[in-house]
C-alpha cells in the first residue's frame, strides 16, 4: 500500500487576478478574466456554471496543460509550491509538480496500446525508485484500492477492454498512486450514469481524504458539488460571480445567476422529480 504521506502546504492554490486567453482567426479570445481562489490543503472544492463559463480553462491553467496558443496571466498564482507566474507562456504545456488530474474521458486520456499494468506501473515508478516487479505489485493494490475486483486481469487489459466505470477507476489510481498534494477532477464522472457517478465521488473523496489531498473539481451536477464539496465557486461567461461555503451558497446564493443555475440544474439524482426550467434573462 502506500507510503507515507509528507507534510503538506497551508494553502494548495492561491490564485489572484487569472486571466486566460486563447489566440484565434479572429484574434485573442478572452476565456477567464479576473479569477481569484485561495484553497486551503484538505479543501473540497467544487467549480460549477453552464457550458463555456471558463471552468475547464482555470482548471487547466492551474495544472499546466492548456493548448499551445493559450496565453495565462496572474497576479498570483501559486499552486502547491509552483509559482506559475515564473513561468512563460510558451511554456505551455508543462508539468506541476504536485498536482494529478482525472479527466471526463478516460478512454482519451489512457494509452490505447499499453496494458493497464504497464501505464499504472509507470506512474508508480514515476514517483522514485522501484522496481518492475514491486511496482506490479503496487499496481494491483492500487487497483483493489480504486474498487476494482479482479486486479490480475485489469493489469494485462489494454483500456478499450474495460467497462467505462473501470477505466475511470484505473485513471483515479494512476493520478493519486503519486500521492498528489492537488488532484484536479474535470468532470471526472460526467460521461457515467447516476449510480456510478455517486459510487466514484464517494471512491475519489475518501481516497482524497485519506491522502490528505486538496480536491478541485469541475462539476454540473449540483447535487454532486452539495454532496462532496465544502466550498463552491460559480462561474459565468468567464468571470466568478460567486463563491463561498457550499451549503450557504446552494441554500442562499447571492448572485441572481448562481439562483438561475439551481434553478435550472438540479443533480441528475433528482431528475425523476423535477422538472427542468429553463434559464431567461439572466446576464
Ligand atoms: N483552445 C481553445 N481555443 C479557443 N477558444 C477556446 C479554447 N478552449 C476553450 N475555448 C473557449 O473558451 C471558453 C471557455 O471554455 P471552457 O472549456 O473553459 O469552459 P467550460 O465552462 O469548462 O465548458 P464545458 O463545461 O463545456 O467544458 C469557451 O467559449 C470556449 O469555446
Amino acid at each position: 500500500m502506500p507510503g507515507d504521506v509528507g507534510p503538506r502546504a497551508a494553502n494548495a492554490v492561491e490564485v489572484e487576478d487569472l486571466s486566460v486567453r486563447y489566440r484565434t482567426a479572429d484574434g485573442w479570445f478572452t476565456a477567464v478574466s479576473d479569477f481569484s481562489l485561495t484553497v486551503s490543503s484538505g479543501q473540497r472544492v467544487a467549480i460549477v456554471g453552464e457550458s463555456g463559463s471558463g471552468k475547464s480553462s482555470v482548471c487547466m491553467a492551474l495544472a499546466g496543460l492548456l493548448p499551445l496558443g493559450a496565453a495565462v496571466e496572474a497576479t498570483t498564482a501559486r499552486i502547491i509550491e509552483t509559482d506559475l507566474t515564473a513561468r512563460p507562456t510558451r511554456a505551455i504545456p508543462y508539468q506541476v509538480p504536485g498536482v494529478s488530474v482525472v479527466f471526463q474521458n478516460a478512454m482519451n486520456a489512457l494509452d490505447p496500446v499499453w496494458t493497464v499494468g504497464s501505464q499504472l506501473g509507470t506512474a508508480i515508478r514515476g514517483r522514485g525508485a522501484t522496481s518492475r516487479a514491486r511496482a506490479r505489485v503496487l499496481a494491483g493494490e492500487w487497483l483493489e484500492r480504486v474498487g476494482i475486483r479482479d486486479p490480475a486481469r485489469v493489469l494485462r487489459a489494454r483500456p478499450y477492454e474495460l467497462s467505462g466505470g473501470m477505466r475511470q477507476r484505473v485513471m483515479i489510481a494512476i493520478a493519486l498512486c503519486s500521492q498528489p498534494e492537488l488532484l484536479i477532477a474535470d468532470e471526472p464522472t460526467s460521461a457515467l450514469d447516476v449510480t456510478l457517478s455517486v459510487d466514484l465521488l464517494e471512491l475519489i473523496t475518501s481516497l482524497t481524504a485519506d491522502l490528505g489531498t486538496t480536491l478541485l473539481m469541475i462539476t454540473h451536477d449540483i447535487g454532486l458539488c452539495r454532496a462532496y464539496s465544502d466550498r463552491v465557486v460559480v462561474m459565468h461567461r468567464g468571470r466568478v460571480v460567486e463563491q463561498g461555503d457550499t451549503e450557504q451558497v446552494l441554500a442562499a446564493p447571492s448572485a441572481d445567476y448562481t439562483a438561475a443555475l439551481l434553478a435550472c440544474a438540479p443533480s441528475l439524482a433528482q431528475l425523476n422529480d423535477h422538472r427542468l426550467t429553463t434559464m431567461v434573462g439572466v446576464s
